[in-house]
């Protein structure tokens, strides 16, 4: 088993990551303060993995909610389910609630968990690739609106991320993929080396190789980790970790929330964010052209959505949560490797960008 930190002073918490994980009573039981616990997974996950959760449980008064599957659940009628059983049960506020599922489950477990009777504690257990590799770690919650993602939402960190690398052997190679887009995003926002190791082993991660599976999940939580430390509440560098995510959060909306996966959408925008970057002169053709094949190679989506237009795109983008003075707020790739965040940029290169992608 591998072990990092996510280093946040007093709130600090531990990342587990590895085989086997689920059920083992040593990595839960010291997170648990009182003697209640509400587990929030979903239809698809339940019947797989909650049996097993429980049984590292026992001696707690153990309940459950399980909220229907897709991201189109991600909003408050689910959000709902989780008080509403937390109620029921006359769960208090020495509760904890754990997220057993992949972002969707952990956004809104976590969103639930810092709004039920004003913030009671919570533990992620991610059991798909990005969820594993990005959403379980940093405290990021929320739910989405149909104007906008995540557009509710609060800063509420985890008490322990237990990330069980087997779960993933039951993953469809579609969640697969989409978890290996947050997985480049950190190569390309600041770790050269991790992205050359990516290069290296896109076929291995493909194929859900398990030594490679959990050199990435390590190397994406320690980059993610280290970015959450130095700007928990995302007023500096945090915003890098939004590669792709602008242009990608529109897509989702724009399409209706479950039809591209989080990661698809993401994948598309970092093809579109390098696309800007070659235009302004920081990538050069073949930097470019190295982004679009590793998106292609696993097997994501390069090409924006063939129904949605220029105009589409700025209607939700103008909404982005990091826009400031209605200026559109882009990360964009310096180099491969280094990312920046900028409003400053011509608006014909953008609206190129939007119209060639
Ligand atoms: N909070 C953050 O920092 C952060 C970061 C990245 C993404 N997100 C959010 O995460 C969500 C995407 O997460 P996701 O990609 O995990 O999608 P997801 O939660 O929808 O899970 C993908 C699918 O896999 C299923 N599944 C989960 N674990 C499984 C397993 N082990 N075996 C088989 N099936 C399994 C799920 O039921 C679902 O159908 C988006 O809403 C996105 O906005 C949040
Ligand atoms: O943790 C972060 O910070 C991220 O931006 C990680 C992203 O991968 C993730 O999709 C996040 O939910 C996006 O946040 P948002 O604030 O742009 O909605
Ligand atoms: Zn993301």
């Amino acid at each position: 088993m591998e072990t990092l930190k996510v280093d946040l002073g007093e709130r600090s918490y531990p990342i587990f990551i590895g085989e086997g994980l689920l059920g083992n009573s040593e990595l839960l039981v010291p997170y648990i303060a009182g003697q209640q616990v509400m587990i929030v997974t979903n239809e698809t996950v339940a019947p797989l993995y909650l049996e097993q959760l429980k049984t590292g449980l026992e001696g707690f008064q153990v309940d459950e909610v399980i909220l229907p599957d897709g991201e189109e659940f991600k909003n408050a009628s689910s959000l709902d389910l989780i008080y509403t059983e937390l109620l029921k049960k006359r769960h208090n506020r020495k509760t904890t609630l754990i997220a057993l599922g992949g972002g969707v489950v952990g956004d809104m477990c976590g969103y639930a968990a810092a709004s039920y009777q004003r913030g009671v504690d919570f533990i992620q257990v991610p059991t798909t690739l990005l969820s594993q590799v990005d959403s379980s770690v940093g405290g990021k919650t929320g739910i989405n609106h149909p104007l906008g993602k995540n557009m509710v939402g609060a800063f509420h960190q985890p008490n322990v991320v237990i990330a069980d690398t087997s779960t993933l052997r039951t993953l469809p190679e579609r969640e697969l993929s989409a978890g290996i887009a947050e997985v480049i995003k950190y190569g390309l926002i600041r770790d050269p080396e991790f992205l050359s190791w990516i290069e290296s082993n896109i076929e291995n991660l493909l194929k859900c190789d398990s030594e490679a599976l959990t050199k990435a999940i390590f190397e994406s939580c320690r980059n993610k980790a280290e970015i959450v430390a130095e700007d928990e509440l995302e007023s500096g560098c945090r915003a890098l970790l939004n590669l792709g995510h602008t242009f990608g959060h529109a897509i989702e909306a724009h399409q209706g929330y479950g039809k591209w996966l989080h990661g698809e959408a993401v994948g598309t925008g970092m093809v579109m964010a390098a696309h800007m970057s070659r235009e302004l002169g920081w990538l050069s053709s073949d930097e470019y052209t190295q982004v679009c094949s590793l998106v292609e190679k696993a097997k994501l989506p390069a090409r924006s959505p063939d129904n949605m237009t220029p105009d589409d795109f700025v209607e939700y983008m103008s909404l982005d949560k990091k826009n400031l003075d209605h200026r559109i707020r882009l990360v964009l790739l310096k180099k491969l490797g280094e990312a920046v965040i900028t409003s400053d940029y011509p608006q014909d290169v953008f609206m190129n960008t939007l119209s060639s992608c």
